[in-house]
């Protein structure tokens, strides 16, 4: 087996050294930051590597059980730090580096953070990969590698604007390329069907393809001696130049093909809510999938594989509705190449995949129109069409002929156009259907797919959204995991439950003061950073309030906005003596898909709200507002550690789970939120006293929008939200232009469908809570020592171990 290097300074050093030397050709002492962050990379993948392969050669050696993840996006954030910690290697490195006269924290800046996805469903796929490697279960994450991640946000006049995400620009370090792996993926074409010796079968006459090349990436578990692998895969053409046609003179022909190859993995689509329906939305899907489903038939299954057995060998579990065509081209796979029989195959399917819901937004559930789908994918739809009439011969044998029901339940939809439903064929192929909160769960069963909660009686479960504390606690927050590790010792980042036995240490007035000089001096370290990034300063003695999620209308940034206008109104008014406020600081950090108008107005607004508020000398030391651009996973590394409030302010219904409030949570912020997704089970799990609940809860939402909800009367009815919502019409916040917001307000006044008017007294009334609470810092400090405490539930650890238990019945192996 391959040997580390020695894990001393020394040895550290003469890796790196040796990295730097033949790896980049450079010498120390000519040697760009550049160089010495990539040969620090792949100093610390030499003492990573030997773990994989060995990994690599024990699972094909156990066969063990592995879960597949496919997922269309994952959020990775920065890897060095997290590796080094893995590893077990951070203190060498910093001594080694220092040897070498380097400052690691230089080199720390110089790596671009992967964004290969858009929010909440990106970032849990990649807690979720680093939880499996940490627990030590065989598994393989596959995705796509997009050449352009999430787009780069900047400002403009107050304005979103989009610069493109060229991440691969120097290279990756952390990436292994398999051209030799490469898996072929055909698209188009016909299908046909034959007689082979007496059984007729289907085979799909594709029209063209592409190469599908793997690329492979470490995902190291903390301290445990192993590496997991994410399998992402990139296009390029199958024959990438067309000499002939070149030599007829046109050139540009002659490359068509590749550039035509290569759009398939070009881009991440920015949407995280509505699908656009495009074509190469659905090529991105099939392709990924397609490679994925080959990859492990051809890499992880021994070729004399009994296909009947493959659910005891692995699961897929299904990421959304994104990577749902697997199902259909699995069994292309195996009653067309394999000619399994088809009912058997059907069965082998039901038990090989697994589907997790992320949203509630009726929106945000894909269908793909049968006429593009049957365009690009013939032989799938075909195969789609024989799943949904053998789904509704047994919809008919359970509910008898109730047309209106099979109408409803068929995987086919009708209007507007004939669209194939991927959230019904998920539904019908997974052996679970799990939500990502318990309200979540409920609704799915209740609301959303009531008729096939019925129809499959016990496939509707859930599991909680967990994040990984790893990155979210003990990377993102040392000083606090030191003063955890001094009381409890450091079994807490895998343990993370171990969290409760802090409880006792909230009634330490001395654990207190410590708790509470650890925020004060991650506070003074967003600072540092702010200045450093965006020339803003956190004023001291301010409270944190932070609302930092994708800009979307269910979230409500919108609220968050009329609570700092009205607070500015009533201290320009003079209705509110200014010395009787509580001086705080607002930070937003919040992307909109470039395509959604009303989050865009939204951003624009926070931003003209923020320039006229920090720069109102009556408001001066009292109210500030920051919006720091690009909002990505390094920076939330930043600002959760430092946040005294957590916003958590979407309409009860609307968020499936959240995991922004886990990690704020965990970091000894306090929460002010609604009863929506996960916020139950973190206020059920802090205490009522430890958290601050306001507004209507699902059902109280569902009745008042039932009996017919007037926004207006809300407005009516209360003069504060009149005034501010005046102040914003009257152009205070766009000189004096009343047109420029006007989109906004006449929303929230003639339609409203999150209802922020309707919470809005509730949310000013909870606030004005929290001013009070926050006033007696001792007590605020124990409430949010108790958070820490008692969210230890809430580590993806927990989450996989669930999934395991309910869906996976994989094992940790060897
Ligand atoms: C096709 C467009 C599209 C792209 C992404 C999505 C995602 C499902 C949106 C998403 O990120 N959902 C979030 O998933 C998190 C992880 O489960 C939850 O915590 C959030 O509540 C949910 O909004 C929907 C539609």
């Amino acid at each position: 087996p391959v040997a580390a290097p020695p894990s001393t300074v020394d040895g550290f050093v003469r890796e790196f050294l040796l990295n730097l030397n033949s790896g980049r050709g450079v010498t120390l002492s000519n040697a760009s930051a550049t160089d010495k962050y990539f040969a620090l990379a792949h100093t610390v993948r030499d003492y990573l590597m030997a773990r994989w392969l060995e990994d690599l050669r024990r699972q094909r050696e156990v066969q063990d059980k592995g879960v597949a993840y496919l997922s269309a996006e994952y959020l990775l954030g920065r890897q060095l730090d997290n590796n080094l910690l893995a590893s077990g290697l951070s203190e060498i490195a910093e001594e080694a580096l220092a040897a070498c006269g380097i400052d690691l924290d230089v080199l720390r800046q110089q790596e671009v953070e992967p964004g290969l996805g858009n929010g909440g469903l990106g970032r849990l796929a990649a807690c979720f990969i680093d939880s499996l490697a940490t627990m030590g279960v065989p598994n393989v994450g596959y995705g796509i590698r997009y050449e352009y991640g999430i787009f780069r946000q900047t400002f403009v006049d107050g304005q979103q604007a989009e610069q493109p995400d060229a991440w691969l620009s120097l290279g990756s370090p952390w990436e292994f390329a398999h051209p030799e792996g490469a898996q072929t993926i055909a698209f188009g074409g016909h299908t046909e069907t034959y007689d082979d010796e007496g059984v007729p079968r289907s085979r799909w006459i594709p029209a063209w393809n592409v190469q599908a090349v793997p690329y492979n990436y470490m995902v190291p578990g903390y301290q445990n001696g192993r590496v997991n692998t994410l399998r992402l895969w990139s296009a390029v053409a199958t024959n990438s130049f067309d000499l002939r046609v070149f030599n007829s003179g046109d050139y540009e022909e002659a490359v068509r093909a590749q550039t035509y190859a290569e759009n398939i993995s070009k881009v991440l689509y920015p949407e995280d809510s509505t699908p656009q329906g495009k074509e190469l939305r659905l090529q991105q899907q099939y392709f990924f999938v397609a490679a994925s489903i080959r990859d492990v038939f051809d890499v992880m299954l021994p070729a004399d594989f009994e296909l009947t057995n493959l659910p005891e060998r692995i699961i897929f579990q299904l990421n959304d509705t994104h990577p749902v065509i697997a199902v259909p081209e699995f069994m292309r796979v195996l009653v067309d190449e394999k000619k399994m029989d088809w009912d058997a195959a059907w069965a082998v399917t039901q038990q090989c995949f697994a589907y997790t819901c992320h949203t509630l937004l009726p929106e945000a559930l894909e269908v793909w129109p049968v006429e593009l789908l049957g365009r690009l994918l013939p032989r799938h739809l075909e195969i789609i069409y024989r799943i949904n009439e053998d789904f509704l011969v047994a919809v008919r044998e359970k509910f008898g002929d109730d047309e209106m029901r099979i109408r409803d339940m068929s995987i086919i939809g009708e209007h507007p156009v004939r669209s194939v439903r991927m959230a019904y064929l998920a539904t019908v192929a997974g052996a679970k259907v799990n939500g990502v909160a318990e309200l979540h769960s409920q609704l799915l069963r209740d609301k959303v797919l009531p008729d096939f909660n019925e129809f499959y009686p016990g496939k509707f479960i859930n599991v909680t959204n967990g994040v990984t504390p790893r990155r979210f606690v003990r990377l993102s927050n040392p000083s606090l995991s030191g003063l955890i590790t001094d009381a409890l010792g450091t079994g807490w980042v895998t343990d993370l439950e171990r969290l409760r036995e802090l409880e006792a240490y909230a009634e330490d007035p001395e654990f207190r003061t410590q708790f509470a000089e650890v925020k004060a001096a991650n506070k003074r370290l967003l600072s540092d950073v702010l200045r450093e990034r965006d020339g803003f300063e956190v004023s001291d003695g301010h409270m944190l309030d932070v609302m930092v999620k994708r800009l979307h209308e269910y979230k409500r940034q919108m609220l968050k906005v009329l609570h700092i206008v009205t607070t500015y109104e009533g201290i320009i008014s003079g209705r509110v003596a200014v010395g009787d406020v509580q001086p705080r600081t607002f930070i937003f950090g919040a992307k909109a898909a470039p395509g959604y108008v009303m989050a865009k107005r939204i951003i624009h607004l926070i931003n003209a709200v923020g320039s006229v508020v920090n720069n109102d000398p009556r408001v001066e030391g009292k109210l500030k507002v920051l919006f720091p651009p690009n909002y990505n996973v390094t920076l939330a590394e930043r600002v959760i550690p430092a946040a005294d409030l957590s916003e958590q302010i979407s309409l009860a219904g609307k968020e499936a789970s959240g995991t922004g409030n886990m990690k704020f949570a965990l970091n000894g912020a306090l929460t002010i939120g609604t009863d929506d997704g996960a916020n139950v089970e973190i206020r059920e799990l802090v205490g009522d006293d430890n958290f601050f609940l306001f507004g209507m809860s699902e059902p109280e939402v569902e009745s008042l929008w039932a009996k017919g909800y007037k926004p207006s009367s809300f407005y009516n009815a209360d003069s504060g939200l009149r005034r501010s919502l005046d102040l914003i019409a009257a152009g205070a916040f766009s000189g004096g232009d009343r047109s420029m917001f006007e989109p906004i307000v006449s929303n929230l006044l003639y339609d409203d469908r999150f209802m922020v008017l309707a919470d809005y007294s509730a949310y000013i009334g909870a606030q004005a809570k929290v001013d009070a609470a926050y006033a007696d810092q001792d007590a605020w400090t124990r409430s949010a020592i108790l958070n820490v405490a008692r969210c230890g539930y809430f580590s993806s650890d927990r989450s996989m171990r669930d999934y395991i238990e309910r869906i996976w019945h994989t094992a940790p192996s060897f």
